[in-house]
Order: C-alpha cells, then sequence, then structure tokens
C-alpha cells in the first residue's frame, strides 16, 4: 500500500446547461455510443457548431478537485446530491472528460456506474453477461471461466434465458455488480448501487468488495449510507458542491459531513448547554427563521434571513451590544455585526424578564451552508461576552425565490458587486 494508483489534480468539469435536452443516466454502451456519433460528426463538420449561444448557461459540477489514492485502498466518496460524486467517478472511468485538470490512474479500471450499466433491456441474462464482460475488458474466454461464479454470486440462475427488461432493479444491480465484480479489475469504482439490493445481497457486496481490496485492488464507492462507507472503507473524500471539502480517516470525514449536512428546522429550543459562553446573566431560549423555506433554516439566495430569538435575562445588564454572524462550515469568519453598527452606537440596558428580539441579516452569501453564531457582548471596547452560541446550521438555497440562479464564473463566499468604467472599450 504505497503508490498512488489514481492521482486527480486540480479537476475540473464544466457542463453546459439549458441548451441540452433532459437526459436519463446513459449506460456505459450509451456513452461509447455517443461518444463514437459526435466523433464522426465532429469529423464530417470540423467548424460546426449547433449550440444555441442564447440559452448557453455554463455549471461547474467539480471545481479544483485534487487527491491521490493508494493501490489497496477503499475509498467511500461522500456528499449530499448534486455534490459531484458521479461526475468525479464518470471521469475516473474516463466516460466523460475533465474541463480542467488531470487524472493519472495507474491499471485496469472496472465501474459500475449504475443501475442497469451497459445492460440491452431486449437481451438475456446470460447474452448480457457476455456483452458487459466484452465492454469491460474480459476475452470470451475469460467470462467463460468466471460465468457460473457471475451467476452464482447474482442468484439469477432461474432468469439467465429471461430477458433484462423483465428483471427487477435489484436483479439487474446484482447481475451489473457480479460481472464488475468478477472482471478482477485493478480498481473497481462502484456508484450508489448497492441501495438497490436487499440486505442480504448489500452484505454480499460489501463483503465481496473487502476480498478486491484484500487482494491489493483498489476500491472507489460513491454511497449515501455511511454504515456502508464506514463497514467497507478506511478513508473518505467528501464532496461539497463540486469541491473537496475534507479527506481522510473515514470516521473523521463522515462526523465533518454528518455535523453540516443539512440545515437546522426553522425554529430552535436552546440548551443551557448550547452556550458556548457562560449564561449567568442572559440565555437564548428559542431562535426561529422567521422567512424559512420548507420549515428549514434555509432562505433562498439573495432572501435576507431575518431571525427572531426569544431570551432570557436574569439580572440587570447594561451597555449590552447584540451581534450576529456568519461562519463557513469549514470555519472561515465571514462577517459579524452587531445591533448598534447604524450609527447610533445605542447599546441596549435589560432588567430581569424575557425579551423577544428580531434581527435582519441581508443576504449576499453564495449558495452553501454556513453556521450561524448569535449572541451578547457588554460594551464595545472590553468586547465582553456575556453569551454566545454557534449551533444554526443554515442553507442558502441555490437560487432566487423566481428561480434565477448565481453566475458561476465569479468565486468566493459572498457574491460581490461592482461597477465598471473604461475610457475606451477594445473590441475584437
Ligand atoms: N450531463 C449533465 N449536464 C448538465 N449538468 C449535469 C450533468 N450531469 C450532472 N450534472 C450536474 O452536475 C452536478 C453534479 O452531479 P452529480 O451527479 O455528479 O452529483 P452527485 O453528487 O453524484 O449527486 P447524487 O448524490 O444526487 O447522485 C449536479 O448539479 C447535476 O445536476
Amino acid at each position: 500500500m504505497s503508490d498512488p494508483v489514481i492521482r486527480v489534480e486540480n479537476l475540473g468539469k464544466k457542463y453546459i446547461i439549458g441548451h441540452q435536452k433532459q437526459q436519463n443516466y446513459k449506460t456505459l454502451r450509451d456513452a461509447i455510443a455517443e461518444k463514437a456519433i459526435s466523433l464522426k460528426k465532429q469529423l464530417l463538420k470540423p467548424l460546426g457548431n449547433n449550440i444555441d449561444d442564447r440559452n448557453r448557461k455554463e455549471f461547474w459540477a467539480l471545481t479544483n478537485v485534487s487527491f491521490e489514492i493508494k493501490q489497496g485502498e477503499v475509498v467511500g466518496i461522500i456528499g449530499r446530491n448534486g455534490a459531484g460524486k458521479s461526475t468525479l467517478l464518470k471521469i475516473l472511468s474516463r466516460i466523460t472528460e475533465p474541463t480542467k485538470g488531470r487524472i493519472y490512474i495507474k491499471g485496469k479500471v472496472s465501474s459500475l456506474l449504475e443501475v442497469g450499466t451497459g445492460f440491452h433491456p431486449e437481451l438475456t441474462g446470460i447474452e448480457n453477461i457476455y456483452l458487459n464482460g466484452a465492454i469491460l475488458g474480459m476475452s470470451k474466454a475469460e467470462i467463460k471461466r468466471k460465468f457460473d461464479e457471475i451467476v452464482a454470486f447474482a442468484e439469477v440462475e432461474k432468469f439467465l434465458y429471461t430477458p433484462v427488461k423483465y428483471y427487477s432493479s435489484g436483479m439487474y444491480v446484482r447481475l451489473a455488480f457480479a460481472v464488475a465484480a468478477h472482471l478482477q479489475p485493478e480498481i473497481l469504482l462502484v456508484d450508489e448501487v448497492l441501495a438497490v439490493g436487499d440486505i442480504e445481497f448489500q452484505k454480499k457486496c460489501i463483503g465481496k468488495m473487502e476480498k478486491v481490496a484484500e487482494e491489493g485492488r483498489t476500491v472507489l464507492v460513491v454511497s449515501h449510507s455511511m454504515s456502508t462507507v464506514k463497514a467497507l472503507c478506511s478513508k473518505a473524500v467528501l464532496l461539497e458542491q463540486g469541491q473537496v471539502k475534507a479527506i481522510g480517516l473515514v470516521d473523521c470525514v463522515i462526523r465533518e459531513y454528518l455535523n453540516f449536512n443539512q440545515a437546522d428546522t426553522a425554529e430552535k429550543i436552546v440548551k443551557d448547554e448550547d452556550h458556548l459562553t457562560g449564561i449567568s446573566k442572559l440565555r437564548v431560549q428559542k431562535i426561529r427563521l422567521i422567512n424559512s423555506v420548507s420549515n428549514l433554516f434555509r432562505v433562498y439566495w439573495q432572501q435576507p434571513i431575518s431571525i427572531s430569538l426569544d431570551i432570557e435575562v436574569f439580572e440587570q445588564i447594561e451597555e449590552v451590544a447584540f451581534g450576529a454572524g456568519i461562519r463557513t462550515i469549514d470555519g472561515t469568519h465571514v462577517y459579524t455585526v452587531h445591533h448598534d453598527d447604524n450609527g447610533t452606537h445605542q447599546l441596549w440596558k435589560f432588567e430581569p424578564g424575557e425579551y423577544s428580539i428580531e434581527f435582519t441579516l441581508e443576504n449576499s452569501l453564495r449558495p452553501g451552508l454556513y453556521k450561524l453564531h448569535i449572541g451578547a457582548d457588554q460594551g464595545h471596547t472590553s468586547s465582553k461576552n456575556i453569551c454566545w452560541l454557534d449551533i444554526i446550521n443554515v442553507e442558502i438555497l441555490d437560487h432566487s425565490e423566481n428561480g434565477e440562479v448565481p453566475l458561476q464564473n465569479n468565486s468566493g463566499i459572498v457574491i460581490g458587486n461592482s461597477t465598471w468604467k473604461a475610457p475606451k472599450i477594445f473590441t475584437g
């Protein structure tokens, strides 16, 4: 376990959306056939471009992805829907080309990228085994040698002469997994297929992948099941919005993912132990997002974040400055504001009792998950904390209320606004 067998350097994948027909998942065979057709088109019409530029929108599914995988490592690729996991596996299995960056792969790759990958619906189980084996690089003799093992593993003996269009999705995936795993690849890429099979079959697949790894082969698995990832993998890569958010020991990466993988509910009852600093003078009882989307701590892109706080004050306090702030989920401080930032410099005084406070944060954050911190200081000069908490995951959706999406070609945590002037414009 030493040499890297996969090296991914500054990988980026841009999709052009808006002009394309909605497509279902493409099988490996579809992708190969499509590649051949598009190559033919390019050759016949080298300068042709039938993309309607008015509808053309660029979308980066992966940006600046870099990591190394060593031989024999079993690695889980995790992340929320749309994080870029499948795109990464498609690039590694060379079904899709990267827009930027490089991949280096040492060894024969076999991949199982989705239910029914490479299966022809009209062909029988047997015919599909031979077809898939051939697509995945096995010789006829090799397939023959492996045939019984594949059939026994997939448990589809009774249906070998049935066209696979009559198979259930579970039967499909069993056969597809059996073919991919028995090909004895040096690198096995498996994308979220285990969820389809029953528990027994899932266990069997995990066992098979462990065996593949024990033989010194490398396995990359995309899964939403943290128990599968934990059971199988020693290492994990967490993708978030097309970027590597964390990489390392599986437990650490899963912990990071689970802590931050979703927005909190729109109303949160705050416990004493949730407070980061003391609660002798004041405590927060409840935090509520007034303008929540789907009853979660979630707002549309560009929508201000309006919050109501219920607090309890235990003793008279003066010169109180309430504040709120935002951090990224990896801890980068974006900003903190205080209630008296408006120029009045009027600090608040409280008698013991219960109060309700409302405030609104303007929102120029990029879509994503953030941590909201809320609290109170006593006086600005001494910056004395009265109480602070950092317990809310707030999500900025990837579109505005009326469906607009941010431009993809700018970067940063916040969306910047600018005006430009030029004395003379040069074109061409
Ligand atoms: N062919 C395509 N054209 C345009 N956009 C695409 C295409 N394929 C994927 N995308 C987009 O790229 C992003 C990443 O997709 P991808 O399938 O890699 O995510 P994922 O992490 O595997 O998601 P999931 O867990 O839901 O399967 C998504 O926003 C998706 O809509």
